[in-house]
């Protein structure tokens, strides 16, 4: 070692922007209801890497274990074996280092949108002017600037989600899980939000795992799609997506892209049981 070789780590600013994820052997298995019923695996022997400043979705039929490896990565739930890191570190519960974003806008309904946004600064006490002036600048990103006193039941659905990424995005997570954020969203509000969520993603750079059951949903603003399979969940297969960025919604219809859409597609019929499989 020179002696000018640093012993310490980085400072957090020099680090990459987002994190590094290892999923080791990871499973999980829930309690059958009655005390007759067997034990359920949710997931088994997952092994996934996620490269720092990655966006990747996790796409797969109903039931075959997405949201349980998210819940697993927040540190909602623990798994029964195998590991999982962010960032070096085990993940033993929640922690500032991920937000959540879920299908449901997590708002609190009692506050307006700049207390909801400043809801976490203000838990952790941050500097107050710090966490005003970065409030002020993300309301401005999302579109909500004129809406800071608004009460979440007074804005529109997809207005509210843009709240709810604000309300994460100023505790500057290094990993962003987001469960099928768009799902319950109409056609229109779900384009819009997936071209704020590419145009976001430029300006905030963070690893982000996107669980989602749809196709084009997954090829538009993934760099790898990781195909799931049921029964118990595993990843089957893990696609590049090597259409150049920055991209628009305009970009689903090109010939590239409905190749690539195919391509995912074959792999995600093939996690698909049969109707004489399911018949039987
Ligand atoms: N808390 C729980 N208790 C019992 N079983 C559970 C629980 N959570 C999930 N499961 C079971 O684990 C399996 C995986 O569920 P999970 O919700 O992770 O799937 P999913 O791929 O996210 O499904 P969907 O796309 O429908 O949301 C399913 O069989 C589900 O019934």
């Amino acid at each position: 070692m020179t002696p000018n070789t640093p012993t310490t780590d980085p400072p957090a600013d020099a680090r990459p922007a987002g994190a590094a994820v290892e999923i080791r052997g990871v499973g999980k298995s829930f309690r059958g209801r009655r005390r007759t019923k067997a034990d359920r695996a949710a997931l088994h022997d997952v092994d996934l890497r996620i490269e720092p400043g990655e966006f990747v979705s996790l796409l797969g039929p109903s039931g075959c274990g997405k949201s349980t490896l998210l819940n697993i990565l927040a540190g909602f739930l623990p798994a029964d074996s195998g590991s999982v890191a962010v960032d070096g570190k085990d993940v033993t519960g929640p922690g500032a280092d991920r937000g959540v974003l879920f299908q449901s806008p997590m708002l609190f309904p009692w506050l307006t949108t700049w207390d909801n946004v400043l809801y976490g600064p203000r838990a952790r006490r941050r500097p107050k002017a710090e966490a005003a002036a970065e409030a002020e600048n993300l309301l401005h990103t999302v579109g909500l600037a004129d809406f800071r006193d608004a009460y979440p039941h007074e804005l529109s659905g997809g207005m509210r989600h843009r709240a709810a990424f604000a309300r994460v995005l100023i505790n500057k997570p290094r990993l962003l899980l987001m469960d099928e954020p768009f799902g319950a969203l109409d056609a229109i509000t779900r384009a819009s939000m997936q071209r704020f969520l590419l145009d976001l993603w430029q300006q905030h750079p963070t690893t982000i795992v996107f669980v989602t059951h749809d196709v084009e949903e997954a090829a538009l603003l993934s760099d790898r799609v990781h195909v799931m399979s049921g029964g118990p969940g595993r990843i089957k297969a893990s696609i590049d997506v090597d259409l150049p960025r920055p991209r628009s919604v305009e970009d689903t219809e090109t010939l590239e892209f409905l190749t690539l859409k195919r391509r995912i597609r074959e792999e995600l019929d093939a996690t698909l049981p049969s109707l004489t499989e399911v018949a039987s």
